[in-house]
């Protein structure tokens, strides 16, 4: 059964040749994917390839978690046709017409056999394409981008297989030298990595010769002996015959549709390969493209966006493992769950709107809509664990209490014929009749304000992140106040749609960018560029304006700290674990096997080496410094037993850990002050709380920062040896944050150097800290300071 939204097979009026545009799905967004001009025996095969190609698509960007639905565009040339100027230029105008023919519904972008230039000239026809050159405004070859990201996929199946996400040393074969193969090549011979390649085309050879790699014939490549296999040709190079010859440990590329047939993924696990779905390992340039020119984010968190493929393929890897699947099974799972979790296709408002107050009947439709829209809106800002978990049934318990008790405010949802729609509210002024919304627009439903497991819940964060990079919000309902009967409307009231200020969501019409009448602290915020998974951010323009050098603690790790970060806790990170296995040992941790534990901000390993030898495995160890984890990941002998972790501790723990399965949590040497605000330690602790088993430890060390130092006593002396000096500079922000500025020195050849970074730490009193455990339902057991100052909290899940 064909499951595509909709095909359509032109005869080009100029070209006389087959113009496939096939459009897989919008649930998620209009569709985009690349146009193909490449020989078929005859259309049917090329229509088959878009059938297959669009659907790959409508996953590329499911898994990627944009917003963006699956086409592609095929033109099937016959056998042998050359293609001179004038001809390609009437195919494209011929796609042109037939992309333009859809009104939106689909954007074209290069693939095999086209370029940005051929969408230079789709371009004249139709603003529905991607990828033209920059002088024309668009982001130009995507292939650079595509090879980057499978570049970060390689690094997260080369940290699986070898301990390390570096692939100097690493023997790869990449099948095809075209613009990703060669690119990728490039970037893998620049690290080190040892070369066999190939390509139909013998000139290619140039570029194997120019990287010092060894040629083989197309035929011979696949049963290379090599740690992994690169596709970056055509389709359809894993069969069944060609999966029993590999050699490899892996097969991770860019090239589209890599299986012959599903069946042939089960086959590789089988033979213990990992196979990186071909759609995870190759959205890198669509992700840049469509970001940068459809959503219209900046070029550095498109690029962001691109690495976060490194960060997916170690979730589907995890889960893989979690959950005994085959990687294409867990991507092809995550891809149905963001599916599934899109609007009702025929969701569109229809007709006029009719608004009324809602009832408590009204509590389950409410709930849909509500948790649809957190899915929709706050997808890679919060788990997916949490967010395809029970979030009806939380929504379901709010709504169900808000709407069966009489208060002094009233809930106003909009229907159409299909019953509730989706809606953007405006508060209603107390008193004002609901034809006349308020101006300004309340974007979300309020947080829940009833118990810290819905603060914990409700992510604060990722709507204004959604909101900057101009996606529809589309929440469920407006609270509003009403002053009495008769302002709000009798049921049946009926309201034009153009009248509203509710704005039904059009699938197909672009998304608005920010709300005009943003006030201003709001459009800095969403100025700011935030990285929910990575960044710990503090979005308070207060801050910049005061110390317009301090960055994030990440960036901070990143530009000074890591690097000197084992010597600074005094070089032997064996030396500090001891010291932390007995203080924990101490607190009454012990673990067995089997006994997961996790340490929250792990740094260069001492916590999770002390947690190893007391007993706990595995070790979930989570950092947002790369730099860090590989030289924990250096000093672990028994790699089983860790599983690190790039990520937000702010967000890592419901997609790391099943509730109730974690033995320990524990967040140490003054990591949690680097969170972004003081409102993110009660959701962190409601994760922990949710995360352990009951009898399960917690454990913080932090500075209590609450007291303010002055004069020279604000200077401290971190470390110091020969050739490295570190001190530190407080300056108190408000009562809230503390700018810590780090001033290292090091000495090259008898030369000393300065460098200097500062970030935010956050004012953390003990006794509110201990407060806030409460709250999240821990039984503090101690809580004290050690003889340096720094405080230990110790808690237990009752
Ligand atoms: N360009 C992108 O940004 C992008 C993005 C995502 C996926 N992809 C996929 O990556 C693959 C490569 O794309 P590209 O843009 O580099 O295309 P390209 O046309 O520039 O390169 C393809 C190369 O593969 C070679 N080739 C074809 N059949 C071969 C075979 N049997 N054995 C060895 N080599 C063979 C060709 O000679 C050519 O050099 C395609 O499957 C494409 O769909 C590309
Ligand atoms: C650029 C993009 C559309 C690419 N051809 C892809 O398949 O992802």
């Amino acid at each position: 059964m064909l499951d595509h939204e909709q095909v359509a097979i032109h005869t080009g009026r100029r070209s006389r040749l087959p113009v496939i545009v096939a459009v897989h799905s919008t649930a998620l967004g209009p569709a985009a994917g690349g146009l193909r001009l490449w020989h078929y025996p005859d259309w049917r095969a090329g229509f088959t390839d878009a059938l297959r190609l669009s659907a790959a698509m409508t996953s590329k960007f499911a898994v990627a978690g944009l917003p963006s639905g699956g086409g592609k565009a095929v033109v099937a040339l016959p056998e042998g046709m050359e293609l001179d100027a004038d001809r390609r230029r009437d195919i494209l105008r011929d796609v042109a017409d037939a992309i333009a023919s859809l009104s939106g519904a689909y954007a074209t972008g290069p693939d095999v056999g086209t370029s940005p230039d051929d969408m230079a000239v789709i371009g004249e026809t139709t603003p529905h394409v991607f990828c033209r050159p920059a002088h024309l405004g668009g982001s130009g070859d995507s292939s650079p981008h595509t090879a980057q990201g499978t570049l970060a996929a390689l690094r997260a199946v080369s940290r699986r297989l070898y301990g390390t996400s570096s692939l100097g040393g690493r023997s790869l074969a990449v099948i095809g030298l075209g613009r990703v193969g060669a690119g990728l090549a490039r970037l893998l011979a620049a690290e080190g990595a040892v070369l066999t390649v190939t390509d139909i085309d013998p000139d290619e050879q140039k570029i194997s010769d120019g990287l010092g790699a060894v040629w083989r014939s197309p035929d011979e490549i696949l049963a290379a002996d090599v740690d992994i296999v690169v596709p970056a040709a055509l389709g359809s190079v894993l069969t069944r015959q060609t999966a029993a010859d590999l050699r490899c440990r892996a097969v991770v590329g860019p090239a589209n549709n890599q299986l012959a047939t599903p069946d042939v993924a089960d086959l590789l696990h089988q033979r213990d390969i990992i196979w990186v779905p071909d759609y995870v390992a190759s959205a890198g340039g669509v992700i840049d493209a469509v970001s940068t020119e459809l959503h219209r984010v900046s070029a550095d968190e498109a690029r962001a966006r691109v690495r976060a493929i490194e960060d997916t393929v170690d979730a589907l890897l995890d889960t893989a493992q979690r959950h005994g699947q085959t990687p294409a099974q867990a991507a092809s799972e995550l891809a149905r769950r963001r599916l599934s979790a899109a609007v009702r296709p025929t969701g569109s408002p229809t007709g006029s709107l009719r608004l009324r107050a809602a009832g408590p009947g009204d509590a389950e439709n409410m709930a849909l809509l509500h948790a649809d829209s957190w899915r929709r809106h706050y997808r890679g800002a919060y788990s997916d664990a949490f967010l395809d978990g029970d979030v009806v049934a939380d929504r379901r318990s709010v709504w169900s209490s808000r709407l069966s008790h009489a208060s002094g405010s009233a809930t106003v949802v909009a229907e159409d014929d299909t019953g509730l729609c989706r809606v953007r509210p405006r508060h209603l002024r107390r008193g004002r009749p609901l034809g006349q919304p308020r101006r300004q627009s309340a974007r979300h439903p309020a947080p829940p304000k009833n118990g810290p497991r819905h603060r914990a819940a409700f992510p604060r964060r990722g709507g204004h992140r959604r909101a900057r990079e101009g996606q529809r919000h589309v929440p469920v309902g407006a609270r509003t106040e009403h002053g009495g009967p008769g302002v709000l409307p009798s049921p049946g009231r009926h309201l034009r749609r153009r009248s509203t200020g509710f704005a039904p969501r059009r699938r197909g019409v672009p998304a608005r960018r920010l709300p005009r009448q943003a006030p201003l602290h709001l459009a800095r915020r969403l100025a700011a560029r935030v990285d929910q998974r990575t960044a710990r951010h503090t979005d308070n323009p207060k801050e910049h304006a005061m110390n317009p050098d301090a960055t994030t603690s990440v960036d901070h790790y990143d530009r000074l700290l890591a690097e000197h970060y084992t010597w600074m806790l005094g070089g032997d990170v064996h030396e500090v674990a001891a010291r932390q296995a007995a203080l924990l040992a101490e607190l009454g941790l012990a673990g067995t096997d089997n006994d997961t534990a996790v340490d929250l901000g792990c740094g260069s390993g001492a916590q999770t080496l002390a947690l190893i030898r007391l007993g706990f495995s595995p070790v979930i160890a989570v950092d947002t410094s790369r730099r860090l984890l590989d030289e924990l990941i250096s000093y672990v002998g028994d790699a089983e037993a860790v599983r690190p972790v790039h990520g937000d501790i702010c967000t890592v723990l419901p997609e790391a850990a099943e509730p109730g399965t974690v033995a320990a949590v524990v967040c140490m040497g003054d990591t949690l002050p680097h969170l972004p605000s003081k409102a993110d330690v009660p959701v962190l602790l409601g994760h922990i709380n949710r995360a352990l088993v009951p009898g399960g430890h917690f454990v913080i060390t932090y500075r209590d920062l609450t007291a303010e130092l002055r004069g020279t006593d604000r200077f401290i002396p971190v470390r110091s040896s020969d050739d490295r000096l570190l001190t530190c500079f407080l300056e108190y922000r408000d009562e809230d944050t503390v700018i810590v500025h780090d001033l290292l020195h090091t000495r090259t050849n008898g030369a000393w150097q300065q460098q200097a970074s500062s970030y935010p730490k956050l004012r953390l009193a003990s006794s509110w800290l201990v407060e806030q455990c409460r709250a999240a339902g821990l039984d503090v057991r101690h809580d004290a300071a050690d003889s340096r100052g720094m405080r230990i909290l110790h808690a237990v899940k009752p």
